[in-house]
């Protein structure tokens, strides 16, 4: 088996008084994106900074690639790019000269400096602002530019931080887009506290909470676990309790008025396709039904708790 770009154990870290991350275990493969999901606050990014070795972490070890990035830090880094939550871009810059430098201090030797550029100008559609200060680009095109300073020297692993926020929904799309192909040949680790960035790109997902690592699976076990297991209907003439509660499949009825009613279930969502028919079967008049998905909030709590009772 190869072995993981990156392996983090029992991480913890306290900046004065309180432990800021605690007891975070993780590996990743060698190509993938994994998504790092938090709210503000949550640790993402201490955890982060950890890894890229921004910051001296309290306790614990982090290893890309084999290398403890504590005892190697230079040769750990050269393995990989990083784009902080706030990219540090001169916007005084042009496009080509912004990258000219980051080839420089990322050490690309002088005489492939040229094309290292050219090339990840390509990669990321920048080609045909080379000449274009930096302060004269959307939000968009000025992420691309930091999601290149990160590929430019093309490190095993990428970890960019929150690379949507403040982004238009093209732009999103975009970026998501370049992100995809970014990782088809390397690590991606993307942090965000969206839950829907997550879903649509990332095949791992890692969640943080509170400094600790609250869910560790791929983001099909992630959608397993949030899916929806209530549903409220709104019915002109609904049935007695007793009716719904012997429905296969309905687990509790619980009116919350005269026509609303929550119905629990413990089969697939698709239940709602028997009490639409049934509905009119029966002369329910169903006329609004709902799937309800616990919000991110709930997401966290129910792993928070889970994971303080194992
Ligand atoms: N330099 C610092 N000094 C003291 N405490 C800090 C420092 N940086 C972060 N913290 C605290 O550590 C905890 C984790 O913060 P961190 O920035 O890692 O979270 P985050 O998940 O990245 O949140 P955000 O998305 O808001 O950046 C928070 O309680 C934060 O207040």
């Amino acid at each position: 088996m190869k072995q993981s770009i990156v392996k983090i154990e029992n991480l913890s870290h306290r900046y004065s008084r309180d432990w800021a991350i605690r007891d975070i275990n993780f590996e990743i493969d060698q190509t993938g994106i994994l998504g790092m999901l938090g709210s503000n606050g949550a640790g993402k990014s201490t955890t982060m900074n950890i890894l890229c070795g921004v910051l001296n972490q309290t306790e614990g070890n982090v290893y890309i690639d084999g290398i403890d990035i504590r005892q190697q830090p230079e040769e750990a880094k050269k393995l990989l790019g990083f784009l902080p939550q706030n990219a540090p871009l001169y916007l005084e810059l042009t496009v080509n000269e912004y990258l000219t430098y980051c080839a420089e201090i990322r050490n690309i030797d002088k005489r492939n400096i040229a094309r290292a550029v050219a090339e990840v100008m390509e990669k990321c559609g920048l080609t045909h602002f080379a000449n274009r200060l930096l302060r004269n680009l959307s939000g968009g095109y000025r992420q691309r530019v930091g999601i290149a300073q990160a590929i430019i020297h093309k490190p095993k692993l990428v970890v960019l931080d929150e690379p949507t926020n403040g982004l238009d929904p093209n732009q999103i799309l975009e970026v998501r887009k370049l992100i995809k192909e970014i990782a088809e040949e390397r690590a991606v680790i993307f942090s965000t506290h969206i839950l829907s960035e997550v879903q649509a790109i990332c095949r791992d997902i890692r969640m943080i909470e509170n400094g600790r690592m609250v869910f560790a699976d791929t983001m099909d076990a992630f959608n397993n676990y949030i899916m929806p297991d209530t549903m409220l209907v709104f019915m002109d003439n609904p049935p007695p309790t007793e009716e719904l509660a012997a429905i296969p499949g309905i687990t509790g009825v619980d009116p919350l008025n005269d026509r609303s009613i929550r119905l629990r279930f413990n089969t697939s969502p698709d239940i709602s396709k028997l009490i639409i028919t049934m509905s009119v079967q029966k002369g329910w008049e169903l006329k609004e039904i709902t799937l309800e998905k616990g919000s991110l909030d709930e997401v966290f709590a129910q792993l928070s708790n889970k994971t303080s009772n194992r």
